[in-house]
């Protein structure tokens, strides 16, 4: 019998085969990503980025998220991972990007990198993912399990050195399908609605677009978030790019973490006049307002998930280069085992983006905006093997398409006492990030 005839082995299922080591250093992280697709999360010079892709699970509809989790925690199930780090993103890790709505055209991806790079409370480490099938001569040996004592470069894994540094693209932006005057005539209806009794608040955006010439000049742009807004998550995922000051949900050991914003004022031009500014906006009934029903909505989706959830007694004024929010933070112990993702499905859409009622919310802001958000305000983060994981809103954000153009987001919640110029002078804040790091 030759062997052609032998009876074909039953088809194995891939399975990730996972390496973490620590390395001396992997700063700076953003110079190392890939420039065509990065990936990359960070707050104050820590996080991870990623190269390459070895998996990618797509989703989309309203069971986009439960969908996700489902396939990733069947994908981790089976994977084989040598840690050797053990901190919050190291071993396996998807980085991931949701779209907004449930009839949104934007698909949802956990894209599982080849590497990840990172770095956290001083440890530097590298991570190497490899899809392996099951056929032992299909398995890359460099990728089976170490010797014991090898490091990264006994492993073959070669850091890739970081691009020298260069000037952001610059794209022009024009408004997108909601001009100004048509952003403030949908506030203003949208005022009306709520002084009828329709609902309490809801969030009203608009968009920017440009066009990105050079494909890989997208580095820069993430670098200059990064520089500007060191303490908000700069993020990068299949094109949504940006910098979050709002953390969603983080899971970490069974304990859960959130900052909740809404209310929002612009920085005084002195010191003096600043610091007014953030009394003001701590005293605004119409802030305070807008703000306590964002909690209210987060508070009400962890509690069935935490067995204790505490928030800060008062909301504290956060400040950002270009403006002051109502923040209020949010900590707990887990209660049910939930993941990370179970947790991103339970808040999401809170009423920092959405309104309240939410369902209202969402029906009355795809009307009076009139076009699809894509995955801008939507979760935006990391998952890793055990579901732990960091997602933040994706807000202060562009998505950038394969052809080349960039669609900048930015809204405001809208409650009974907004005023439309205000509300609009308030995007055009809330769009300077992502328009100066696109060198605009
Ligand atoms: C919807 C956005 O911001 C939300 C988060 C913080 C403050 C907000 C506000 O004051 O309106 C928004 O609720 C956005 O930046 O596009």
């Amino acid at each position: 019998m030759s062997h052609t005839d032998a009876p074909a082995p039953a088809a194995a299922e891939p399975r990730l085969v996972v390496r973490t080591f620590p390395v001396d250093e992997t700063d700076p992280l953003i110079p190392r990503t890939d420039p065509r697709n990065p990936l990359v999360w960070l707050r104050r010079g820590e996080g991870v980025v990623g190269l390459g892709e070895v998996a990618r699970i797509e989703s989309s509809g309203a069971h986009r998220i439960e969908d996700a989790a489902a396939a990733w925690t069947a994908l981790a199930a089976d994977a084989d991972i040598d840690d050797r780090v053990g901190l919050p993103g190291t071993g396996l890790i998807a980085f991931g990007a949701f779209a907004f709505a449930s009839h949104s055209a934007a698909t949802s991806v956990l894209i599982v990198p080849e590497l990840v790079l990172g770095r956290r409370d001083g440890r530097a480490w590298v991570t190497r993912i490899a899809l392996a099938t099951g056929d032992p001569d299909a398995i890359d040996p460099d990728a089976s399990a170490p010797a014991p004592g090898a490091d990264a470069e006994a492993s073959g894994i070669v850091i890739p050195e970081p691009a020298p540094k260069r000037k952001v693209p610059r794209v022009t932006f024009t408004p997108g399908s909601v001009p100004p005057a048509a952003y403030e005539a949908a506030v203003a209806e949208a005022v009306r609605r709520i002084d009828a009794g329709e609902l309490r608040k809801v969030v009203l955006a608009r968009q920017l677009v440009g066009e990105l010439h050079e494909d890989d000049g997208l580095r820069a742009t993430i670098s200059r978030l990064a520089e500007d807004y060191p303490d908000t998550w700069v993020f990068a995922v299949d094109g949504l790019i940006g910098a979050s000051p709002e953390t969603l949900v983080r899971v970490d050991h069974g304990q859960v973490s959130a900052r909740v914003l809404a209310g929002t004022t612009s920085r005084g031009a002195g010191e003096a006049s600043d610091r007014d500014r953030a009394v003001a906006l701590q005293h605004s009934t119409k802030d305070l307002a807008e703000h306590a029903l964002a909690v209210a909505s987060a508070v009400n989706r962890l509690a069935p998930h935490t067995a204790r959830l505490d928030a800060s007694p008062e909301p504290f004024t956060l400040q950002l280069p270009n403006l002051w929010h109502l923040a209020t933070d949010l900590k707990g112990t887990l209660g049910d085992g939930s993941t990370s993702l179970d947790l991103v499905r339970a808040v999401h859409p809170t009423a920092a983006v959405a309104g309240t009622p939410r369902r209202i919310a969402l029906e009355t802001l795809a009307e009076l905006e009139g076009f699809d958000r894509g995955r801008y305000a939507g979760p935006v983060g990391w998952v890793d093997g055990d579901g732990d994981g960091e997602w933040a809103i994706a807000l202060r954000c562009a998505q950038v398409d394969a052809d080349g153009t960039v669609t900048a987001y930015a809204g405001c919640g809208i409650v009974h006492d907004s005023v439309p110029a205000d509300e609009l002078a308030e995007t055009d804040m809330k769009f300077r990030p992502i328009v100066e790091a696109f060198g605009g």
